[in-house]
Protein backbone atom coordinates (compact mmCIF):
# COMPACT_ATOMS: atom_id res chain seq x y z
CA UNK A 1 0.00 0.00 0.00
CA UNK A 2 1.34 3.53 -1.00
CA UNK A 3 1.02 6.55 1.63
CA UNK A 4 -1.47 7.88 -0.40
CA UNK A 5 -4.30 5.36 0.04
CA UNK A 6 -3.72 5.81 3.79
CA UNK A 7 -5.50 9.16 3.57
CA UNK A 8 -8.22 7.56 1.26
CA UNK A 9 -11.72 7.47 2.26
CA UNK A 10 -12.27 3.94 1.57
CA UNK A 11 -9.31 2.84 4.43
CA UNK A 12 -10.48 0.48 6.31
CA UNK A 13 -9.47 0.11 10.42
CA UNK A 14 -8.78 -2.91 12.50
CA UNK A 15 -8.43 -3.16 16.04
CA UNK A 16 -6.69 -5.51 18.02
CA UNK A 17 -7.36 -5.67 21.64
CA UNK A 18 -10.35 -4.84 23.00
CA UNK A 19 -9.39 -3.28 26.54
CA UNK A 20 -9.99 0.51 27.90
CA UNK A 21 -7.82 1.56 25.27
CA UNK A 22 -8.64 -0.64 22.01
CA UNK A 23 -12.04 0.06 22.65
CA UNK A 24 -11.84 4.06 23.04
CA UNK A 25 -9.25 3.73 19.80
CA UNK A 26 -11.91 2.03 17.94
CA UNK A 27 -14.39 4.67 18.83
CA UNK A 28 -11.70 7.24 17.90
CA UNK A 29 -11.52 5.51 14.60
CA UNK A 30 -15.36 5.29 13.89
CA UNK A 31 -15.40 8.83 14.68
CA UNK A 32 -14.11 9.50 11.17
CA UNK A 33 -17.03 7.76 9.61
CA UNK A 34 -15.16 4.46 8.92
CA UNK A 35 -16.58 1.10 9.66
CA UNK A 36 -13.99 -0.62 12.13
CA UNK A 37 -13.38 -4.04 13.30
CA UNK A 38 -12.68 -4.91 16.73
CA UNK A 39 -11.29 -8.67 17.72
CA UNK A 40 -11.14 -9.52 21.61
CA UNK A 41 -10.03 -13.04 22.15
CA UNK A 42 -12.69 -14.38 24.08
CA UNK A 43 -16.26 -14.89 22.68
CA UNK A 44 -17.89 -14.52 25.63
CA UNK A 45 -16.96 -10.58 25.63
CA UNK A 46 -17.70 -10.70 21.65
CA UNK A 47 -21.01 -11.15 22.60
CA UNK A 48 -21.40 -8.77 25.38
CA UNK A 49 -19.60 -5.86 23.03
CA UNK A 50 -22.54 -6.64 20.69
CA UNK A 51 -25.19 -7.50 22.66
CA UNK A 52 -25.01 -4.68 25.07
CA UNK A 53 -22.74 -2.10 22.84
CA UNK A 54 -20.53 -1.65 26.41
CA UNK A 55 -17.28 -3.25 27.42
CA UNK A 56 -17.96 -3.22 30.91
CA UNK A 57 -15.00 -4.66 32.41
CA UNK A 58 -13.03 -2.39 30.85
CA UNK A 59 -14.74 0.90 29.83
CA UNK A 60 -17.84 0.99 31.42
CA UNK A 61 -20.45 3.41 30.43
CA UNK A 62 -19.34 3.85 27.01
CA UNK A 63 -21.15 3.57 24.17
CA UNK A 64 -19.47 1.08 21.47
CA UNK A 65 -20.11 3.32 18.25
CA UNK A 66 -22.71 2.04 15.73
CA UNK A 67 -20.00 1.34 13.22
CA UNK A 68 -18.10 -0.25 15.62
CA UNK A 69 -17.90 -4.23 14.73
CA UNK A 70 -16.68 -6.68 17.39
CA UNK A 71 -15.51 -10.31 16.20
CA UNK A 72 -13.67 -13.22 17.51
CA UNK A 73 -12.17 -13.14 14.20
CA UNK A 74 -8.61 -12.05 13.55
CA UNK A 75 -8.64 -12.61 10.12
CA UNK A 76 -11.27 -10.23 9.73
CA UNK A 77 -9.55 -7.66 12.46
CA UNK A 78 -6.51 -8.06 10.39
CA UNK A 79 -7.30 -7.60 6.94
CA UNK A 80 -7.60 -3.83 7.06
CA UNK A 81 -5.39 -1.02 5.81
CA UNK A 82 -4.89 0.59 9.38
CA UNK A 83 -4.27 -2.38 12.14
CA UNK A 84 -4.33 -0.63 15.63
CA UNK A 85 -2.46 -3.07 17.71
CA UNK A 86 -3.95 -2.75 21.89
CA UNK A 87 -2.57 -5.19 23.67
CA UNK A 88 -0.47 -5.20 26.90
CA UNK A 89 3.67 -5.07 25.80
CA UNK A 90 4.35 -8.54 26.81
CA UNK A 91 1.24 -10.03 24.57
CA UNK A 92 2.83 -8.29 21.53
CA UNK A 93 4.79 -10.51 20.01
CA UNK A 94 2.42 -13.79 20.15
CA UNK A 95 -0.60 -11.76 18.77
CA UNK A 96 1.40 -10.86 16.27
CA UNK A 97 2.60 -13.82 15.47
CA UNK A 98 -0.68 -14.97 14.55
CA UNK A 99 -1.92 -12.34 12.86
CA UNK A 100 1.18 -12.24 10.33
CA UNK A 101 -0.77 -14.58 8.07
CA UNK A 102 -3.72 -12.30 7.88
CA UNK A 103 -1.91 -9.05 7.41
CA UNK A 104 -2.49 -7.27 3.72
CA UNK A 105 1.04 -6.95 2.73
CA UNK A 106 2.62 -2.41 3.47
CA UNK A 107 -0.45 -2.58 5.55
CA UNK A 108 0.33 -0.15 8.48
CA UNK A 109 0.66 -1.75 11.91
CA UNK A 110 0.48 0.71 14.69
CA UNK A 111 1.61 -0.01 18.11
CA UNK A 112 -0.52 1.49 21.01
CA UNK A 113 1.25 -0.30 23.79
CA UNK A 114 3.40 1.16 26.24
CA UNK A 115 6.24 -0.82 27.27
CA UNK A 116 9.69 -3.08 26.34
CA UNK A 117 9.53 -6.65 26.08
CA UNK A 118 11.03 -8.20 28.74
CA UNK A 119 13.45 -10.96 27.33
CA UNK A 120 14.77 -8.99 24.44
CA UNK A 121 14.37 -5.35 25.40
CA UNK A 122 12.41 -4.78 22.44
CA UNK A 123 10.50 -1.96 22.01
CA UNK A 124 7.26 -2.22 20.26
CA UNK A 125 7.68 -1.32 16.99
CA UNK A 126 11.06 -3.22 16.67
CA UNK A 127 8.50 -6.74 18.03
CA UNK A 128 6.31 -5.96 15.09
CA UNK A 129 8.90 -5.69 12.22
CA UNK A 130 10.60 -8.76 13.31
CA UNK A 131 6.96 -10.86 13.64
CA UNK A 132 5.34 -8.75 10.20
CA UNK A 133 8.04 -8.21 8.37
CA UNK A 134 5.80 -7.22 5.30
CA UNK A 135 3.93 -4.46 7.88
CA UNK A 136 4.66 -0.70 8.23
CA UNK A 137 5.06 -0.15 11.81
CA UNK A 138 4.27 2.94 13.14
CA UNK A 139 3.51 3.95 17.04
CA UNK A 140 0.70 5.96 18.61
CA UNK A 141 1.50 7.30 22.46
CA UNK A 142 0.76 10.58 24.35
CA UNK A 143 -1.07 11.46 27.53
CA UNK A 144 -4.56 10.07 26.87
CA UNK A 145 -6.92 8.11 29.46
CA UNK A 146 -8.58 5.78 27.82
CA UNK A 147 -12.30 7.27 29.16
CA UNK A 148 -11.10 10.65 28.92
CA UNK A 149 -10.92 10.18 24.86
CA UNK A 150 -13.88 7.75 24.87
CA UNK A 151 -16.07 10.37 26.43
CA UNK A 152 -14.60 12.89 23.91
CA UNK A 153 -12.26 15.08 25.61
CA UNK A 154 -9.39 16.79 24.43
CA UNK A 155 -6.63 14.89 23.87
CA UNK A 156 -3.75 15.30 22.30
CA UNK A 157 -0.98 12.00 21.01
CA UNK A 158 2.07 11.57 19.14
CA UNK A 159 1.78 9.34 15.78
CA UNK A 160 5.57 8.32 14.64
CA UNK A 161 6.79 6.24 11.90
CA UNK A 162 9.87 6.00 10.08
CA UNK A 163 8.67 8.34 7.32
CA UNK A 164 7.25 11.24 8.20
CA UNK A 165 5.05 11.41 5.45
CA UNK A 166 3.46 8.07 6.43
CA UNK A 167 2.75 9.42 9.79
CA UNK A 168 1.27 12.06 8.78
CA UNK A 169 -1.06 10.51 7.02
CA UNK A 170 -1.89 7.88 9.73
CA UNK A 171 -2.73 11.07 11.85
CA UNK A 172 -5.00 12.44 9.18
CA UNK A 173 -6.83 9.78 8.91
CA UNK A 174 -7.65 9.06 12.77
CA UNK A 175 -7.87 12.67 13.96
CA UNK A 176 -11.07 14.22 14.98
CA UNK A 177 -12.19 17.16 16.50
CA UNK A 178 -11.25 16.35 20.09
CA UNK A 179 -8.42 13.96 19.02
CA UNK A 180 -5.55 15.51 17.92
CA UNK A 181 -2.75 13.76 16.12
CA UNK A 182 0.63 15.12 16.09
CA UNK A 183 2.93 13.59 13.70
CA UNK A 184 6.37 12.78 13.90
CA UNK A 185 9.55 10.37 12.92
CA UNK A 186 11.45 10.00 15.60
CA UNK A 187 9.75 6.62 16.80
CA UNK A 188 12.20 5.37 19.47
CA UNK A 189 11.96 8.92 20.94
CA UNK A 190 7.80 8.27 20.71
CA UNK A 191 8.24 4.77 22.51
CA UNK A 192 11.04 5.28 25.13
CA UNK A 193 9.04 8.28 26.21
CA UNK A 194 5.87 6.08 26.39
CA UNK A 195 7.87 3.08 28.13
CA UNK A 196 10.02 5.47 30.52
CA UNK A 197 6.77 6.83 32.29
CA UNK A 198 5.23 4.06 33.05
CA UNK A 199 7.62 3.30 35.50
CA UNK A 200 8.29 6.91 36.83
CA UNK A 201 4.68 6.76 37.48
CA UNK A 202 5.36 3.59 39.99
CA UNK A 203 7.82 5.51 41.39
CA UNK A 204 4.99 8.88 42.53
CA UNK A 205 2.46 6.67 43.26
CA UNK A 206 4.68 5.35 46.16
CA UNK A 207 5.76 8.58 47.31
CA UNK A 208 2.09 9.59 47.34
CA UNK A 209 1.36 6.46 49.21
CA UNK A 210 4.25 7.33 51.45
CA UNK A 211 3.10 11.10 52.02
CA UNK A 212 5.47 12.15 51.07
CA UNK A 213 4.47 15.43 50.22
CA UNK A 214 3.59 17.56 46.85
CA UNK A 215 7.21 19.04 46.79
CA UNK A 216 8.42 15.62 46.71
CA UNK A 217 6.31 14.68 44.43
CA UNK A 218 7.37 17.83 42.22
CA UNK A 219 10.91 17.08 42.77
CA UNK A 220 10.30 13.40 41.73
CA UNK A 221 8.56 13.94 38.36
CA UNK A 222 11.39 16.49 37.30
CA UNK A 223 14.01 14.08 38.11
CA UNK A 224 11.86 10.84 36.72
CA UNK A 225 11.77 13.31 33.52
CA UNK A 226 16.32 13.92 33.87
CA UNK A 227 16.80 10.27 33.63
CA UNK A 228 13.99 9.36 30.41
CA UNK A 229 15.79 12.39 28.97
CA UNK A 230 19.41 11.11 29.55
CA UNK A 231 17.96 7.64 28.36
CA UNK A 232 16.19 9.16 25.29
CA UNK A 233 19.34 10.91 24.53
CA UNK A 234 21.54 7.27 24.18
CA UNK A 235 19.21 5.93 21.75
CA UNK A 236 19.03 9.21 19.55
CA UNK A 237 15.71 10.55 20.59
CA UNK A 238 15.28 14.21 19.96
CA UNK A 239 14.91 16.56 22.76
CA UNK A 240 11.50 17.49 21.49
CA UNK A 241 9.96 14.34 21.21
CA UNK A 242 11.15 13.82 24.64
CA UNK A 243 10.00 16.88 25.81
CA UNK A 244 6.39 16.40 23.93
CA UNK A 245 3.33 14.53 24.19
CA UNK A 246 5.16 11.11 24.54
CA UNK A 247 7.57 12.20 27.46
CA UNK A 248 6.57 14.79 29.30
CA UNK A 249 3.03 15.20 28.74
CA UNK A 250 2.39 11.60 29.06
CA UNK A 251 4.85 11.71 32.48
CA UNK A 252 3.11 14.59 34.01
CA UNK A 253 -0.48 13.32 33.49
CA UNK A 254 0.36 9.23 34.76
CA UNK A 255 2.31 10.98 37.46
CA UNK A 256 -0.22 13.08 38.56
CA UNK A 257 -2.99 11.46 38.90
CA UNK A 258 -4.71 8.71 40.99
CA UNK A 259 -6.71 7.73 37.64
CA UNK A 260 -3.19 6.33 36.54
CA UNK A 261 -3.39 2.51 37.05
CA UNK A 262 0.92 2.62 37.34
CA UNK A 263 0.04 5.87 39.59
CA UNK A 264 -2.53 3.65 41.74
CA UNK A 265 0.05 0.63 41.82
CA UNK A 266 2.52 2.58 43.25
CA UNK A 267 0.30 4.40 45.95
CA UNK A 268 -1.24 0.99 47.10
CA UNK A 269 2.37 -0.14 47.67
CA UNK A 270 3.32 3.02 49.24
CA UNK A 271 0.52 3.03 51.60
CA UNK A 272 0.43 -0.74 52.23
CA UNK A 273 -2.69 -1.68 50.64
CA UNK A 274 -3.94 -4.76 48.39
CA UNK A 275 -2.25 -4.36 45.04
CA UNK A 276 -5.02 -3.55 42.12
CA UNK A 277 -5.51 -6.20 39.52
CA UNK A 278 -5.00 -3.99 36.95
CA UNK A 279 -2.69 -3.84 34.16
CA UNK A 280 0.48 -1.38 35.06
CA UNK A 281 2.26 -1.47 32.27
CA UNK A 282 5.19 0.16 34.47
CA UNK A 283 5.65 -3.17 36.53
CA UNK A 284 7.09 -4.97 33.95
CA UNK A 285 8.75 -2.49 32.02
CA UNK A 286 10.67 -1.69 35.01
CA UNK A 287 13.51 -4.27 34.49
CA UNK A 288 13.84 -4.22 30.89
CA UNK A 289 15.00 -0.63 31.42
CA UNK A 290 17.16 -0.45 33.75
CA UNK A 291 18.98 -3.94 31.73
CA UNK A 292 18.51 -0.71 28.68
CA UNK A 293 19.84 1.88 30.59
CA UNK A 294 22.82 -0.39 31.98
CA UNK A 295 23.41 -1.32 27.89
CA UNK A 296 24.22 2.66 27.35
CA UNK A 297 25.45 3.27 30.26
CA UNK A 298 22.98 5.69 31.69
CA UNK A 299 22.22 6.40 35.44
CA UNK A 300 18.33 6.18 36.19
CA UNK A 301 18.30 6.00 40.42
CA UNK A 302 14.78 6.53 40.37
CA UNK A 303 13.64 3.46 37.80
CA UNK A 304 16.46 1.46 39.84
CA UNK A 305 14.40 2.22 43.20
CA UNK A 306 11.20 1.31 41.61
CA UNK A 307 12.57 -1.91 40.72
CA UNK A 308 14.09 -2.73 44.07
CA UNK A 309 11.09 -2.21 45.36
CA UNK A 310 8.94 -4.54 42.83
CA UNK A 311 11.26 -7.51 43.57
CA UNK A 312 11.42 -6.88 46.83
CA UNK A 313 14.75 -6.26 47.71
CA UNK A 314 13.98 -2.68 49.05
CA UNK A 315 10.85 -1.40 51.46
CA UNK A 316 9.65 1.81 49.80
CA UNK A 317 10.93 3.17 52.85
CA UNK A 318 14.30 1.86 52.40
CA UNK A 319 13.93 2.61 48.70
CA UNK A 320 13.24 7.00 49.66
CA UNK A 321 16.39 6.85 51.90
CA UNK A 322 18.66 5.34 49.23
CA UNK A 323 17.31 8.35 46.96
CA UNK A 324 18.27 10.99 49.24
CA UNK A 325 21.49 9.42 50.47
CA UNK A 326 22.95 9.81 46.75
CA UNK A 327 25.71 12.28 46.62
CA UNK A 328 24.58 15.92 46.11
CA UNK A 329 25.83 16.75 42.42
CA UNK A 330 25.07 19.80 39.46
CA UNK A 331 21.22 19.34 37.55
CA UNK A 332 21.41 17.44 34.35
N1 LIG B 1 -5.91 2.52 29.17
C1 LIG B 1 -5.30 3.63 28.76
O1 LIG B 1 -5.72 4.72 29.14
C2 LIG B 1 -4.13 3.56 27.84
C3 LIG B 1 -3.44 2.38 27.62
N2 LIG B 1 -2.36 2.36 26.79
C4 LIG B 1 -1.60 1.15 26.55
O2 LIG B 1 -2.39 0.23 25.82
C5 LIG B 1 -1.99 -1.12 26.13
C6 LIG B 1 -3.25 -1.92 26.49
O3 LIG B 1 -3.78 -1.30 27.65
P1 LIG B 1 -5.32 -1.33 28.04
O4 LIG B 1 -6.20 -1.56 26.87
O5 LIG B 1 -5.57 -0.13 28.84
O6 LIG B 1 -5.34 -2.62 28.99
P2 LIG B 1 -6.58 -3.44 29.52
O7 LIG B 1 -6.12 -4.18 30.71
O8 LIG B 1 -7.76 -2.54 29.65
O9 LIG B 1 -6.88 -4.46 28.34
C7 LIG B 1 -5.91 -5.33 27.84
C8 LIG B 1 -6.56 -6.13 26.72
O10 LIG B 1 -5.58 -6.98 26.13
C9 LIG B 1 -6.11 -8.30 26.08
N3 LIG B 1 -4.99 -9.24 26.16
C10 LIG B 1 -4.15 -9.44 27.18
N4 LIG B 1 -3.27 -10.40 26.87
C11 LIG B 1 -3.58 -10.81 25.62
C12 LIG B 1 -3.05 -11.79 24.75
N5 LIG B 1 -2.01 -12.54 25.09
N6 LIG B 1 -3.62 -11.94 23.56
C13 LIG B 1 -4.65 -11.19 23.20
N7 LIG B 1 -5.20 -10.24 23.97
C14 LIG B 1 -4.67 -10.06 25.16
C15 LIG B 1 -7.05 -8.40 27.27
O11 LIG B 1 -7.99 -9.43 27.08
C16 LIG B 1 -7.68 -7.02 27.23
O12 LIG B 1 -8.75 -7.00 26.31
C17 LIG B 1 -0.98 -1.02 27.27
O13 LIG B 1 0.31 -1.12 26.76
C18 LIG B 1 -1.21 0.39 27.82
O14 LIG B 1 -0.04 0.94 28.40
C19 LIG B 1 -1.94 3.48 26.15
C20 LIG B 1 -2.60 4.67 26.31
C21 LIG B 1 -3.76 4.80 27.18
O1 LIG C 1 -0.82 5.62 29.30
C1 LIG C 1 -1.75 6.10 29.88
C2 LIG C 1 -2.16 7.50 29.75
O2 LIG C 1 -1.45 8.15 28.75
C3 LIG C 1 -2.52 5.26 30.84
O3 LIG C 1 -1.80 5.20 32.01
P1 LIG C 1 -1.98 3.95 32.98
O4 LIG C 1 -1.66 2.73 32.17
O5 LIG C 1 -1.02 4.19 34.09
O6 LIG C 1 -3.41 3.96 33.44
Amino acid sequence: MTVKNVLDSATTVGVIGAGAWGTALANVAARTGRSVALWARRAEQVAELTNLRENRRYLADIRLADTVAPTADLARAADNDLVLLVVPAQSLRSVAAELRVHVRGGATLISCAKGIERDTLMLPTQVLAEEIPEGRPAVLSGPSFASDVASGLPTAVTVAASSLEHARCIGAALASATFRIYHSDDVAGVEIGGAAKNVMAIAAGIAAGRGLGASAGAALVARSFAELRRLGKAFGARPETLMGLSGLGDLILTAGSPQSRNFALGHAIGSGLPLPDVLAEGAFTARGLLALAAQHNVDMPIASAVEAVLSGRASPDHAVELLLDRPLRAEN
